[in-house]
């Protein structure tokens, strides 16, 4: 702990306070629900001693306090003794983290439209978006571009959980659906993480108007 920059973690925790009010405004973390994490930049860590700063469990994320933040080592351990407990999904990030080389932020939201879309192409364990302008967000440039999403089942068990996200992860599609539940994004920066999450959470609103279109047209 010695090593680890105060800058650095002030850094982590006012980039976390950012992406949980701008989510929140979105209405993206409905009673306590979601969490986010960073990894914290400190250059003389080596990869594999890298710290994350995290949401810490239950909170209201709507609202400001002096714990809604907490530093964990990538296995998900405490770095520092604490009453605070770190989100109880923090080893889904941490596993994200290990098999995302340049993973610099995690955001997870639960929402109707993430919701809705998991449970209906559940069965198909994944979900295709074809011909979106959206879809250059994903930095995926090329006509006719598509961008295919896993789904996983909501697994009690949080290790079973992030194993089987762990499963699935691709690392050129930067999420993965659980269902009934929400959705993982991850990027190379916290811009990057929000810019993959807003672009899946419109394909997300987009498939469920045109679903009910359809429907009742
Ligand atoms: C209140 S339901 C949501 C939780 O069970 C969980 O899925 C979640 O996203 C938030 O858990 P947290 O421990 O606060 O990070
Ligand atoms: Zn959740």
């Amino acid at each position: 702990m010695e090593k680890i920059n105060l800058e650095a973690i002030q850094k982590a925790f006012n980039t976390l306070q950012t992406v949980k009010d701008t989510f929140s405004k979105k209405g993206w973390f409905p009673a306590t629900s979601g969490n986010l994490s960073v990894r914290v930049k400190d250059p003389p860590l080596e990869k594999n001693q890298s710290i994350i700063a995290i949401t810490s469990s239950g909170k209201d994320k709507s609202i400001h306090t002096p714990e809604d933040y907490i530093l964990v080592n990538m296995d998900g351990s405490l770095v520092l003794p604490s009453n605070l407990k770190p989100s109880a999904e923090t080893l889904i990030h941490t596993s994200i983290y290990q098999h995302i080389p340049n993973c610099q932020a995690v955001f997870h939201v639960h929402t109707i439209p993430n919701n809705l879309i998991s449970e209906l192409y559940a069965d198909q364990g994944k979900v295709t978006f074809i011909n979106h302008e959206i879809i250059k967000a994903f930095d995926i440039w090329k006509e006719d571009a598509s961008i295919t999403i896993p789904i996983v089942e909501n697994y009690f068990s949080i290790p079973k959980l992030a194993e089987e996200i762990s499963n699935v992860i691709q690392p050129e599609v930067p999420g993965v659906l659980i269902r009934n539940h929400g959705i993982y994004v991850w990027g190379d920066s916290d811009f990057t993480a929000k810019r993959h999450l807003e672009a899946f959470e419109f394909l997300f609103e987009y498939q469920m108007n045109m679903y009910f279109l359809k429907k009742f047209k």
